[in-house]
């Protein structure tokens, strides 16, 4: 069954419209990423499907139950868990403590902590350090590690409630080029265990490398979802990447920079465009 199903959702911010009946799902055991130009709409949508930010129209389903109108903790609860964009980790707690405290929260239930479930947590905050490779980092405060550290934190705090569904909002930035590979390799093995992984990010060689499926958002838009080899030759999703071809360029000179990177396109599938009559 598909883990996440987000059916027509529009945000409206007084005049500004920042997610246009926009339609995506996300299947367990896969990567799905998220993609779009600076302001399309992107955390909006995940603030949508983790709860933060209610729709004005549409649907958020999560194993098929509608989870519209269901508040952020209890999304939790039901394994939704999101790393975001600016750094929320603790600074005057350990690395461990932050991780801990995530896998405390989720395993406390009407504010007891109950015996079993205590050992259960400092075993899963052992073992999610170990993983991602946070040890030598594990007894420093969250505000002394760097960036890519820190966002590793951030990932570990997230993976500590075992979510069946795991939103990462720009989790590479800070992180080098071989830590940005073995994060890849990381990110693949966390949906091979079944998870269903949704990422934005702007690190488009990570993103054509690593991911299933792709949803392009565009000015609040879906105007295009399919592979990554489908995405990436798409005129429409071209265009919006690096502008209309009469010379003025891309919206956007970050976005663009990496939109070319080498892939192994893979088996071409019909593409699925969202606004057949196109936006440009
Ligand atoms: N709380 C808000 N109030 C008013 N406008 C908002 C609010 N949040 C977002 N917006 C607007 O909605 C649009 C989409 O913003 P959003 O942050 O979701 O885009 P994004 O794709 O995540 O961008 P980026 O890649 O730069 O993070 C933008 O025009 C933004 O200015």
């Amino acid at each position: 069954m598909t883990r996440l199903e987000v059916q027509d959702v529009t945000v409206r911010f007084g005049g500004v419209t920042a997610v246009n009946e926009a339609t995506i799902s996300a299947d367990g055991g896969q990567i799905t990423a998220l993609i779009g130009p600076n302001g399309a709409g992107k955390t909006t949508l995940f603030n949508v499907i983790t709860g933060l930010q209610r729709p004005t129209a549409g649907r958020v389903f999560l194993n098929g139950n509608d989870i519209t109108h269901t508040p952020t903790h209890r999304r939790a609860r039901v394994g939704v868990a999101r790393t975001f964009q600016r750094l929320e980790a603790f600074g005057s707690l350990t690395v461990e403590e932050n991780v801990r405290v995530a896998a405390d929260a989720v395993r406390k239930k009407a504010g007891k902590t109950v015996r079993g479930r205590q050992r259960d947590s400092a075993a899963v905050t052992r073992e999610l350090i170990r993983k991602i490779g946070l040890e030598p980092y594990a007894e420093v405060r969250a505000d002394a590690v760097p960036t890519g550290v820190a966002r590793l934190v951030e990932l570990a705090r997230a993976l500590a409630i075992d979510p069946a569904l795991l939103l990462l909002d720009e989790p590479s930035s800070g992180l080098s080029e071989a830590e940005t590979e073995a994060f890849g390799e990381l990110l693949r093995e966390l949906a091979g265990q079944g998870r269903a992984v949704v990422i934005v990010e702007h690190d488009m060689a990570l993103i054509m490398r690593v991911s299933d499926r792709i949803h392009v958002l565009d000015r609040g838009v879906v105007i295009a979802s399919g592979t990554p080899g489908v995405v990436q030759t798409d005129p429409v999703v071209r265009r919006a990447y690096l502008g209309d071809g009469d010379g003025d360029g891309g919206r956007d000179g970050d976005d663009h920079q990496d939109f070319d990177a080498d892939v192994a396109v893979v088996k071409p599938e019909p593409l699925l465009p969202a606004n057949e009559g196109g936006w440009f």
